[in-house]
């Protein structure tokens, strides 16, 4: 088998493992995430569908264009995040989705996230956001200890079309710890460059940049090593002008990471597990 088989074997184990643990009969309400990994989770909920095994009035939020039309290419139900009916208005929580099964571009020990390699990071967090369990599922060049070290495009960040070039400034400003004024205090920043780079995502097969599905462009702002990820992402999300930050801080309850060797890893945040 190529490489290039190899990794997408290894994404299609590890997407029908999480979709088999997290996805049953009782599941009334289930997130898609958007990639090329998540088209494997849905390989997977088309089978058990035709299995009779999932809820037959099964709603499927979608996170993008390309999720809703995997949802409507599975014959399964899409419904947008804000039409969901309210099954349970008493509860105590907002989250109106059982569980939210997405890819990621990288993963550190504690399941934080870098996503929005495709773009899509803005209705991946809203769903993600309204999810009773966000579970992650990639192959495992994505498994990482620090976010920043696999991941080297940098963070995709989606902004405002009206002030693009003076956000890239503003991001490209960013120093590594609030009050840090001394590249000797790197090693307790959030971040490791000093002068982080941000570069406006350009499309393929078409001219000029990335368009969102919601009409924005994407700056991908490498900052090196990721130390703190919050950090990094309420330091970006203040700017004006970003509408979403593809750093999943504290969201995911679990990883699952498919081997090139057919294996398959779960993973739980690391301050978490027993
Ligand atoms: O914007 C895209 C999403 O965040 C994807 O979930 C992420 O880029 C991972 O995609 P893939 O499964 O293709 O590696």
């Amino acid at each position: 088998m190529s490489s290039a088989n190899i990794v997408e074997q290894a994404k299609r184990t590890a997407a029908f493992a999480a979709v088999d643990k997290h996805v049953d009969s009782s599941v009334r309400v289930l997130g898609i995430g958007s990639g090329s990994t998540v088209v494997y989770a849905a390989e997977r909920l088309l089978e058990l569908k035709n299995e009779g095994k999932l809820h037959p009035d099964l709603l499927c939020v979608p996170t993008s264009f390309q999720s809703k039309q995997l949802i409507v290419d599975a014959g399964l139900r899409a419904v947008d995040l804000d039409d969901l009916p309210v099954l349970d208005a008493a509860s105590a929580s907002f989250a109106s989705i059982d569980v939210t099964i997405d890819g990621a571009d990288e993963v550190d020990s504690e399941l934080n996230a870098i996503k929005g390699g495709g773009g899509a990071h803005l209705r991946e967090k809203l769903v993600a956001n309204a999810s009773r369990k966000l579970v992650l599922i990639a192959d495992s060049r994505k498994d990482s200890e620090t976010l920043g070290t696999k991941w080297e495009k940098g963070i995709p960040v989606e902004v405002s079309p009206l002030a693009w070039r003076t956000i890239k400034r503003q991001l490209e400003r960013l120093v590594p710890q609030s009050r840090a004024q001394s590249a000797a205090l790197a090693s307790s920043a959030a971040f490791s460059f000093a002068n982080p780079k941000a570069e406006l995502r350009q499309a393929v097969r078409k001219a000029g940049p990335v368009v969102t599905d919601n009409g924005n462009f994407i700056l991908d702002v490498a900052v090196g090593s990721i130390y703190d990820p919050l950090s990094v992402e309420q330091l970006i999300k203040m700017i004006p002008g970003v509408i979403e930050v593809g750093i999943f801080s504290g969201m995911a309850k679990e990883a699952w990471f498919g081997n090139e060797d057919g294996s398959i890893v779960c993973r739980v945040p690391k301050s978490e597990a027993k």
